[in-house]
């Protein structure tokens, strides 16, 4: 399948989009006109950069209001056609892009718009270049992909023919099922986008909201489906309006769009695989179609793989081990050993490991928590790695390379275990270990670890949830990351009030619960204005079937709790009708509640160590992640970050 990419997806110049699509490893770009006339580069100049960098420059748009027009207008649109395919023959691009027309003087006349396409396709003609029709949602008259194609065929000109985007077909509503009764030469381009699924008009939705493919809400694999059975063989492009993207980093944009379009040919691939077996191909291909067409798209496939079916284990990297082995100690962690190579602990309860290495030059993970650029704040501790128990390590890791995520270099002696992972957009590194067998992890035994049974009785059985903190700019790509590197599910998106802000959350899982992760957007302490504090922490939620005497144990050992306010407490009488007794015991042991139709919800936080902090969680078939509660720990951390802020400013 032949990727492209519009320029309007992406930040900065057009030089530099030009860059970072070809950096990515697309094969082609659509050039949009606002891009090139604000560059002081020739159109000749763009067209032998583009060379240079191995890429195809697939189309060119858009052209608006030029056709659909009374016949008094139409002799302008026909000269400023002109105008654009002569530039468009110094770009070397072979397509230009029509929009429907959106303004109210709009012609409804379908035999009159016919005649001006069959024009349009003259002028193309003259000029060696190709015609795509395109119906946007809010076109005055024609909206629908049907629509603008039956235009196109009464046009009856070999130069003009259809442009689906996705946004338009599905934005409506319409049913992308008559795209495989078209005839694919006559779909000259096509442009995907997925959107979240939304209640706003179609043109602020499209313009603001759309995400690259497995972003949003968008069933894109039936339109590529019905696509491949059409026999398209052109250019499969994202055309992304959206205002985080056009401020993130170019580079990374791009790479989170070519990851979209794998994906989702690899999804495309799988869903028609018996359809497609039939036909003759190469391994991992798909060859002619039904149509008879030997150029149909070809579908590339990756290395297959199923959600993780646990958690291996989660690495904290902190710069005082001593804060954070303690934390781990009170919530009844032991040590299970230390690394036999480098200096690096694991700590162990039920089936929860923790590792944990010290923080040293450049291992940071998100430069501006960087405590030392940060001098007189607490030390940090911070969540560093996740391992997951998957199938095929192997095909895990190769796949995450095929879908363009960095690898992570760990250094391994001769005779240790291999340790393959990449990053994740957050700056978490990935780790895919084997699921286990019979007795422990064979990373374990490199810490002395001969067995995981103690005769303690684990009051902390596994983990819960682990919730990631990510940036605003790239929220978008890690929903994508996990969902096609790690095959996690999104869920509904939920937005939690803070002090400093809304908290967008959204839960990624494994379709067994196995493996949860709640996504937060985190406000970057410079993006906080007045507040001054560290981004969102992040925090591992151990599941245990006591929380009440882990609790109890940890307050023994001296951990320090989040305390929550009596408000909450009296507030929970009116929500739930509890009795005395026990919201006596919730609140001397700082637990927080909750009930859905499920069951019930009990947990409690730990204080913030640096970036980091942790919950234990009792559910007794309780679903939830605690949403209600979530407001009162924001504000409960708030506090303390901006008194323990403020104290630090008077010393300093
Ligand atoms: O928002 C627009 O105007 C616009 C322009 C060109 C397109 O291809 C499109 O899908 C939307
Ligand atoms: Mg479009």
């Amino acid at each position: 399948m032949r990727t492209s990419i519009a320029t309007v997806c992406l930040s900065g110049t057009l030089e530099e989009k030009l860059d970072a699509v070809a950096s990515a490893g697309f094969d082609g770009v659509e050039i949009f006109t606002q891009d090139l006339l604000v560059s002081p580069t020739a159109p000749e100049e763009v067209r032998a950069r583009a060379a240079d960098l191995g890429l195809c420059l697939d189309l060119y748009q858009p052209f608006r209001n030029g056709v659909e027009l009374a016949p008094d207008k139409f002799d302008d649109a026909l000269r400023r056609l002109r105008r654009t395919a002569e530039l468009m023959n110094r770009l070397g691009t072979p397509t230009l892009l029509v929009c429907s027309n959106v303004s109210p003087d709009a012609v409804a006349d379908d035999d009159l718009v016919a005649e001006q396409l069959h024009r349009m396709g003259e002028v193309a003609a003259d000029h060696g270049v190709r015609l795509a029709y395109e119906a946007l949602a809010w076109g005055t008259h024609v909206h629908g992909h049907d629509h603008a194609h039956r235009l196109v065929l009464a046009a009856d000109h070999p130069n003009v023919g259809t442009c689906l985007d996705s946004f338009h077909i599905l934005s409506r509503g319409g049913d992308p099922a008559s795209i495989q009764d078209m005839d694919g030469d006559k779909i000259f381009f096509v442009q995907l986008a997925d959107a979240p699924l939304m209640r706003l008009d179609v043109l602020s939705w499209s313009r603001h909201h759309r995400v690259f493919p497995g972003e949003g809400d968008f069933d894109l694999v039936d339109v590529m489906t019905r696509l491949v059975r059409s026999g398209y063989s052109g250019p499969v492009s994202l055309e992304i309006f959206n205002d985080s993207f056009r401020q993130a980093d170019v580079v990374r944009t791009a790479v989170d769009g070519l990851r979209s379009l794998r994906w989702l040919e690899d999804r495309t691939r799988s869903a028609m695989a018996s359809e497609l077996s039939a036909s003759p191909g190469t391994e991992g291909s798909v060859g002619a179609g039904t149509r008879g067409t030997t150029d149909r798209l070809e579908l590339q496939t990756l290395p297959k793989i199923s959600a993780p079916s646990g958690w291996d284990f989660v690495e904290l990297r902190t710069t005082d081990l001593g804060d954070t082995t303690r934390l781990l100690h009170r919530l009844g962690f032991r040590l299970g050993g230390h690394h036999r190579s480098k200096d690096v602990q694991v700590w162990l309860q039920g089936d929860v490991r923790v590792v944990v290495s010290e923080a040293g030059e450049g291992t940071r993970r998100q430069p501006d928590l960087d405590p030392r650029e940060r001098p007189g704040r607490r030390p940090v501790a911070e969540i560093a790695g996740l391992g997951y128990e998957v199938e095929d390590p192997a095909a895990a890791y190769q796949r995450a390379l095929q879908l363009g995520s960095d690898p992570v270099n760990r250094s391994e002696l001769p005779g240790e275990a291999v340790l393959r992972g990449v990053w994740a957009p957050d700056g978490t590194e990935i780790f895919f270990g084997p699921a286990p067998g019979a007795g422990v992890p064979a990373w374990l035994e490199e810490f002395g670890v001969e067995s995981e049974a103690t005769g303690f009785a684990d009051l902390i059985t596994g983990i819960d949830h682990v919730n990631v903190a990510q940036k605003w700019q790239h929220y978008d790509e890690g929903v994508l990351f996990y969902t096609s590197v790690l095959a996690l599910e999104a869920a509904a998106a939920q937005d939690v009030p803070g002090p400093s802000g809304l908290v967008r959350s959204q839960v990624m899982r494994s379709p067994d619960g196995a493996v949860r992760m709640p996504l937060n957007l985190a406000p970057t302490a410079a993006e906080q204005g007045s507040f001054v504090g560290v981004a969102y922490p992040e925090h591992i939620a151990l599941a245990s079937t006591d929380v009440r005497e882990v609790a109890r144990r940890a307050m023994r050992r001296g951990l320090e709790f989040l305390t929550v306010p009596e408000n909450y407490y009296e507030d929970l009488v009116t929500r739930f009708d509890l009795d005395p007794a026990t919201v006596a015991e919730l609140r001397e042991l700082n637990l927080l509640y909750d009930r859905d139709e499920h069951g019930e919800f009990l947990h409690f936080y730990t204080r913030t160590l640096g970036d980091l902090f942790m919950e234990v969680v009792e559910r007794r078939g309780y679903q939830g992640f605690g949403a209600e509660d979530a407001p009162v720990r924001l504000a409960a951390q708030y506090r303390l970050q901006s008194r323990e802020t403020s104290a630090e400013q008077r010393w300093t």
